[in-house]
């Protein structure tokens, strides 16, 4: 990063950039608890490798993680299963919505990558053969990242399991294809309770934070998985972290990301920092209108574009 501001200034920065981007988009409808959160909301927290850590708004606000789990059951997945993981589900980007289904009844049941929901729905199934309550583990294995307790909302988690009509489409398509071995309501409950995850812009920088470090994390102190996992899940986010708005993430702040539909994104500085965001308005994509726009300004004025 190369800028003449503290992060403290520029986070300041970043806020008051920001402002004429609230009301541009809507909290996800979709998942009927999801709207119940204050649209306004506005929290962003960096930390650094250094340990240092800077926050401005509400970056202590526990949020819905949504689709930012699915890079921690990723991380679990690829250090407890490995490679099998990808007999499954493939490394491409989709260039289509999260929840896309008949591309994947074109390409056998074998979902693009493990960030959009089929993948995710596949990965949710091998971690099933891990543990019995995959979501707690996400859960804990995100906690014991961060050191900090976190919790399952239990509303959202029962909100989405009573809508989640496409997504049981899509985890019976991989049924029948073979793709998900467990039973689809198991699947789709353990799932929808992954998502329900919450947790602080704060919390969620510092679990990111040894993608940022080859592995290492600064906040548990060891290493947590090897150097080549930090390598590989920060090429997925860069090219599949934000689904088919992946491409415009990239031109415009040119950082690996994870977007989920609460409204919140992680980002990776490799060898710096990581930042986490959160505002509850999304774009059509799926993607917080504020916190996209906070990391845009973030990578203009720091200069931190990995591109
Ligand atoms: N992009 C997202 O955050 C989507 C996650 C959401 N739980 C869903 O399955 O639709």
């Amino acid at each position: 990063m190369k800028h003449e501001l503290s992060i403290a200034e520029v986070l300041s920065q970043v806020e008051k950039t920001v402002q004429p981007h609230f009301g541009k988009g809507r909290p996800a409808d979709y998942i009927p608890e999801l709207q119940r959160v204050d649209p306004r909301k506005f929290g962003m927290a960096v930390k650094m490798v250094s340990g240092a850590e800077y926050v401005v708004g509400d970056a202590d606000e526990p949020f819905s993680a949504q689709s930012v789990t699915k890079l921690f059951a990723l991380g679990i997945a690829l250090n407890r299963i490995g490679d099998e993981v990808w007999t499954r589900v493939g490394k491409e980007p989709s260039g289509t919505p999260f929840n896309f289904l008949s591309q994947l009844e074109h390409e056998g049941g074998l979902p693009r990558n493990p960030f959009i929901n089929a993948g995710a729905l596949a990965v949710t199934d091998m971690l099933m053969r891990v543990a019995k309550r995959s979501d707690a583990l996400v859960r804990d294995y995100m906690g014991f990242l961060a050191q900090s307790s976190l919790t399952i909302d239990e509303d959202v988690a029962a909100s989405e399991v009573e809508t989640a009509h496409k997504n049981r489409a899509i985890a019976n398509l991989m049924k029948g294809a073979g793709t998900i071995t467990h039973d689809v309501e198991a699947v789709i409950a353990a799932y929808c309770r992954q998502c329900a995850i919450t947790i602080s812009c704060r919390d969620l920088a510092r679990a990111a934070l040894p993608l940022a470090a080859g592995g290492f994390s600064p906040v548990v102190e060891e290493t947590v998985f090897p150097e080549r996992l930090a390598r590989r899940l920060n090429a997925l986010m860069l090219t599949c972290g934000l689904y088919d708005s992946v491409g415009s993430f990239a031109y415009r702040v040119g950082l690996p990301a994870k977007s989920g539909v609460g409204g919140g994104i992680v980002a990776v500085i490799p060898g710096q920092a990581t930042i986490a965001v959160w505002s509850p308005e999304l774009d059509r994509f799926g993607t917080s209108v504020v916190g996209f726009a906070a990391l845009e300004a973030f990578s203009q004025i720091t200069n931190c574009s990995v591109l």
